[in-house]
């Protein structure tokens, strides 16, 4: 996986650029990008941690379910704080599941199991750890999308031509399925 650090567009982050420094944010710090129509706040990433693992949020509004991935080596959790997301799961023998998380509820998608999300409430947000022996991922939600200053939504959906998504998820453990069907819908 690609390691990379501090940008130019990340330094209203508050993130301290040097590792090894104890830090605080307040609500709408962070390295912020768009990816389709939500907002990822990266908290703290392998930058902070030796690439042990990050801290993020995702927020969206109601929309389409993402396109179905895999991480080969990559846990991820998704502990739901606003709103209503459905999570897609599929395990390594082929049985998937969905389940509307609200609130507190908590998700697990462990590595090589595909996945993907819907977001069926306005305003809804996930609170998300992704790391593996890999390291962690988070710089691909803005070399996928798009770094951002702001603090809110995009206002038009970052979509990616569809010949990036390979190059960019191969840098990041991250590969897509685009045959994928999820049969639980
Ligand atoms: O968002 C998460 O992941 C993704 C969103 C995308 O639009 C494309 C992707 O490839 C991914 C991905 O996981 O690779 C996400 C959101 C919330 C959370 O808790 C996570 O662990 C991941």
């Amino acid at each position: 996986m690609t390691i990379e650090y501090a940008t130019r567009h990340r330094h209203a982050s508050g993130i301290p650029p040097e590792p090894g420094k104890p830090y605080f944010l307040e609500k709408g710090e962070g390295d912020r990008a768009h990816l389709f129509g939500d907002l990822f706040t990266i908290y703290a990433g392998g930058e902070q941690t030796e690439n042990t693992f990050n801290f993020f949020t995702c927020e969206g509004p109601r929309g389409d379910i993402i396109p179905a991935h895999v991480h080969p080596d990559t846990y991820e959790v998704f502990y739901v704080t606003a709103g209503a997301v459905r999570l897609f799961v599929e395990d390594t023998e082929g049985d998937q599941q969905e389940k509307l998380l609200t609130p507190g509820d908590f998700g697990f998608v462990p590595k090589n199991c595909p996945h993907a999300y819907r977001m069926e409430r306005h305003h809804s947000q996930v609170v998300g750890v992704a790391a593996g022996p890999a390291g962690t991922f988070e710089r691909f939600f803005e070399n996928l999308g798009a770094p951002t200053e702001q603090r809110g939504l995009p206002h038009d959906p970052v979509v990616p031509p569809a010949e990036r998504l390979d190059e960019v998820g191969h840098r990041y453990d991250v590969r897509f399925l685009p045959d994928h069907r999820w049969d639980t819908r």
